[in-house]
């Protein structure tokens, strides 16, 4: 291991990106034959969890969701999933959304799979059923240009329907783009990079970030991105959706 005490990581009050150099293991009871970073958390004031779950070809995944739904997502390699009485084989660029009060069963993966999860409390809203489980896979296709932006391509990755309290997109940002305004909304993210080179502007500090930096940006932290270098930027992200703005 190459030693260093040097990190792109900064932990703040309203963001923060975590870099792969500074994971240290988690042991999450029912995943088993694997390392678990825990990327984002409530421990850091986010109210979301973001995880990276790196497996064994010994890797199994045992649970039931509980308050929280959970969104898994194949980064690299293969894994096989039990839910809601279907099996599936899920690649690279594959996932599933697991709700609420559901249990599963990941078996039988390739060395070095990594899936990336998202989880939230689920907030049903009245009239709305609460959503089943739903498979689907990453298609740049289906990604249509954002804010009359050719540059810029969204993937939503699960139904735009009122069921759902939480969204999961892919961003694609092609060579020399950027988000066209410094955005400053209610709606909380955690991301990850999946491929390429960008420069992230959180609450008016720069960063450069690249595949596999994972960023938190709590509400109404402002951001602006470009993308950086001779390919796409894209990243994955959650984003809290549909539901009413409390007041205590
Ligand atoms: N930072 C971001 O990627 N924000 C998105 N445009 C979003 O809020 O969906």
């Amino acid at each position: 291991m190459e030693m260093s005490a040097l990190t792109r990581s900064v932990v703040k009050r309203n963001h923060a990106i975590i870099a792969p150099d500074g994971y240290i293991n988690s042991n999450v009871p029912g995943w088993t034959g694997c390392t678990v970073n825990v990327i984002i958390n409530e421990q850091m004031g986010a109210r979301l969890c973001q995880t990276l779950i790196t497996l064994t070809d010994a890797g199994r995944l045992v649970g039931e969701t509980q308050v929280s739904q959970i969104f898994f997502y194949v980064v690299q390699g293969r894994v096989q999933v039990a839910v809601g009485g279907e099996t599936r084989t899920l690649g690279a660029g594959q996932y599933v959304y697991i709700p609420v009060g559901q249990s599963y069963e990941f078996t039988g993966p390739e060395a070095s799979t990594q899936l990336l999860t998202f989880h939230k409390v689920y907030e049903p809203l009245a009239g709305h059923a609460t959503p089943a489980v739903f498979f689907g896979e990453r298609d740049y296709r289906k990604a249509p240009i954002y804010m009359n932006d050719e540059a810029l391509r969204i993937q939503e990755l699960l139904p735009n329907e009122l069921g759902f309290d939480m969204a999961v997109n892919i961003f694609t940002y092609g060579i020399g783009g950027n988000l066209p305004m410094v955005e400053t909304h209610i709606m909380e993210h955690g991301l990850m990079y999946l491929e390429g080179q960008a420069i992230y502007m959180l609450d008016q500090c720069w960063y450069p970030v690249k595949k596999g930096d994972s960023i938190w940006m709590a509400p109404y932290c402002q951001q602006w991105a470009t993308a950086m270098g001779q390919e796409p930027s894209v990243y994955i992200y959650y984003k809290n959706v549909n539901r009413f703005p409390t007041v205590m």
